[in-house]
């Protein structure tokens, strides 16, 4: 199952997912000698980060909407870039927040559990019900795939919505029993359920709710850095039990930029995901 790989990925390497947010403003200045198309330069760009941090990390994960705003051709990034972390055998989450009724459900799952868009695990917005859930069962008991589902979000409007009171409850904590549900036939080895959950690290005493009510759940857990999250707003919880991959983005993969933009600049986000694991680690 996928969910022991990337666990293991997780205790092996370390806790971190890269976030692959790539647009054209992160590009080290050394890019714009270079005559290439701006697909080719956002794969590039992907391609090197990887090669300078796969060995410290558990996973990648690719937000749709920065290859998508750059129409066919940020398509194709994406497409290559999800082919090469494969390639080097890690784990792609690919964000896509998706949710629909089934008859939809079920094109989106095919789209990216399958063909040029395959990923590995999914981001999806299960607001809609099992509905928008249920059309990637078969992927995840036939070909090994994974989901995390939106549970608390890291965004400070998150509260309008998924803090709402419901019989005497936050929303959310609805959601997080209709999770634990739908994850448990996906269980696998290592005790967690190939469906997992998102929640935000700018949210850390909920967190640790969720954490309680959910122990089977393994967590997608945004807002490291450029958010305010640190290694001490999750380090009680990853003491206790390893459920977590924590991603970066901008805090990562900007790293260079106004420090080093020359040829060897992978190294200062090298540099930054060093920092990023030691300050995890300290809390283990
Ligand atoms: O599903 C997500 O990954 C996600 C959920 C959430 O609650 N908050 C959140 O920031 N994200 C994503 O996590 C990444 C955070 O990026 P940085 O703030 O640059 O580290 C972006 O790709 C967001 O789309």
């Amino acid at each position: 199952m996928i969910i022991d790989r990337l666990y293991q990925e997780a205790i092996e390497k370390s806790p971190i997912c890269v976030g692959l947010d790539s647009q054209e403003s992160y590009f080290p200045q050394y890019f714009s000698d270079e005559k290439m198309s701006i697909g080719e330069k956002l794969f590039l760009f992907n391609k090197n980060i990887i090669d300078h941090t796969l060995d410290l990390v558990a996973c990648y994960k690719v937000q749709v909407a920065y290859y998508e705003a750059l129409g066919l051709e940020g398509m194709e990034a994406y497409s290559k870039t999800l082919k090469y972390i494969k390639e080097v055998n890690k784990i792609s989450i690919a964000d896509i927040k998706r949710g629909d009724i089934s008859a939809t459900g079920q094109m989106y799952a095919k789209g990216h559990f399958t063909g040029d868009f395959e990923a590995d695990m999914l981001t999806i917005n299960a607001y809609m019900g099992e509905d928008a859930v249920s059309p990637y069962y078969p992927y995840i008991k036939e070909s090994g795939k994974g989901l995390f589902i939106l549970l608390k979000t890291s965004n400070s409007s998150a509260k309008e919505t998924q803090d709402m009171d419901c019989n005497g409850k936050p929303y959310y904590e609805h959601m997080a029993k209709l999770v634990e549900k739908w994850g448990d036939p996906f269980l696998g080895d290592c005790g967690f359920s190939s469906i997992g959950a998102v929640v935000g690290l700018t949210y850390p005493k909920e967190f640790e709710v969720i954490q309680e009510l959910l122990p089977k759940t393994f967590y997608l857990v945004p807002g490291y850095g450029a958010q305010g999250g640190k290694g001490e707003d999750i380090g009680r919880i990853l003491k206790k039990s390893r459920c977590a991959v924590i991603n970066s983005s901008r805090g990562l993969i900007t790293a260079h930029k106004g420090i080093n933009e020359g040829e060897n600049c992978w190294d200062e986000i090298r540099r930054a995901t060093l920092r990023m694991k030691e300050d995890l680690e300290a809390w283990l």
